[in-house]
């Protein structure tokens, strides 16, 4: 008889609790003001129905629910003294069980599993930062950890990140940055202005304040973050999502398009730098033609695009495919500019960064918040 009910830790298949592919919707919020008319719209409905808008709702719900039921646990069996390693193993090996088997279904495009690297940030690293092999981190009880997690069914990627802090001295903090963000999906909308939006997020955020061992600091919006458009097998799309006002960006949120609404405070400078080990890479998508010369780099390249394509990946992935020396031919990779780096993006040394992030859809008829939980 099939399982009914997920274990603990996560074991069940979400395509085996939710038979027929009815996973549950995100939460669906109605267009505000001068697109209200889209909610009742029959033709708004019929194009909500269409099966080429209609086949991607199911792969990102699917990956929804699972990155619900993954962090759900996460967020229960996270606690000081463990290392980073151990918390991004157990993460992502609940994902690739609770999605379908990780990497190719046979000469199909891959199927399901890791959207991107987990992100297990801490403290003044806001984003990027994932455990290469044999890094022996362990969480403090002081730590801000954030957690980002990817999970793609059919290279739909659902893009959502949570803030841990063990210590209730970062409480204000994490409200800041949970108030911001929910601000952002609120605001959110067809033809509303990427700027426009930067402004109510970075509004949000600097009304709030914390005080931090003793110290006092105002809480600034990280002002080279953003949010992002997401593209099948794309994590990161054409258009950007600012958390600050003043960018003047009158771009226009569109019907279709798919949003990482993410929002970073920081007590420190508000901005980021690349710095330390990079862990995070991903075939560029628009990745040149060039004859490789290195053939460590030629086979790794084949390695990549058969395992990845151009969802991203990090160090671990290649080790768990029992790659070994390959460091010499992915940094030829991303020299030639086939494979891009994502260093790790951190504030000054000392300072304490917290992020929220949801993935919405901006469907014809109605906004899906399709990450959302009842954890955030
Ligand atoms: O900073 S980004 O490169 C970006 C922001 C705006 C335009 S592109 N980035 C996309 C990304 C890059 C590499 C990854 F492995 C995963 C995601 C945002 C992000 N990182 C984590 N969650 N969301
Ligand atoms: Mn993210
Ligand atoms: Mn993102
Ligand atoms: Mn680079």
């Amino acid at each position: 008889k099939a399982p009914t009910a997920q274990t603990d830790p996560p074991s069940v298949l979400i395509s085996q609790l939710f038979p027929n592919k009815t996973y549950p919707k995100g939460e669906e919020v109605e267009y505000k003001d001068d697109n209200r008319w889209r909610t009742t719209s029959e033709e708004k409905r019929h194009l909500d129905n269409l099966s080429m808008h209609n086949d991607f709702l199911p792969d990102y719900r699917h990956a929804a629910e699972t990155h619900r039921q993954v962090r759900q646990w996460a967020q229960k069996n996270i606690k000081p003294g463990q290392t980073l390693t151990e918390i991004a193993n157990g993460i992502e090996d609940s994902v690739r069980r609770l999605v379908g088997h990780d990497g190719l279904a046979e000469g199909d495009a891959i199927v399901a599993g890791m959207g991107f690297p987990t992100g297990l940030n801490l403290d003044h690293i806001a984003a990027h930062y994932s455990p290469n092999a044999g890094n022996k981190t362990v969480l403090q009880q002081s730590n801000v950890m954030k957690v980002d997690i990817g999970v793609h069914v059919n290279g739909r990627i659902v893009d959502s990140a949570f803030t841990v802090a063990f210590d209730p001295m970062y409480d204000n903090l994490l409200a800041a940055v949970k108030d911001a963000t929910n601000t952002g999906v609120r605001e959110a909308g067809i033809d509303v202005r990427l700027g426009e939006l930067g402004g109510y997020i970075q509004e949000t955020m600097e009304s709030y304040e914390c005080e931090v061992n003793g110290k006092t600091y105002p809480i600034k919006s990280i002002r080279n973050l953003s949010g992002h458009t997401i593209l099948p097998y794309s994590i990161h799309g054409t258009k950007s999502v600012p958390i600050v006002g003043g960018t003047g960006d009158m771009t226009k949120m569109e019907e279709g398009d798919v949003f990482a609404i993410e929002t970073f405070g920081s007590t420190g400078n508000g901005h980021v730098h690349d710095e330390g080990e990079v862990s995070h890479y991903a075939l560029r998508t628009d990745a040149p033609k060039v004859d490789l010369r290195l053939s460590s780099a030629k086979s790794l390249l084949n390695v990549i695009k058969k395992n990845f394509s151009t969802i991203p990946f990090c160090r671990r992935y290649l080790d768990r495919l029992g790659q070994e020396k390959y460091l010499l031919g992915l940094n030829n990779l991303v020299t030639q500019g086939i494979v891009e780096d994502y260093p790790p993006l951190v504030d000054k040394k000392g300072s304490y960064t917290a992020q929220f992030e949801h993935t919405i859809l901006l469907r014809p008829t109605v906004k899906e918040v399709i990450s959302r939980g009842d954890d955030y």
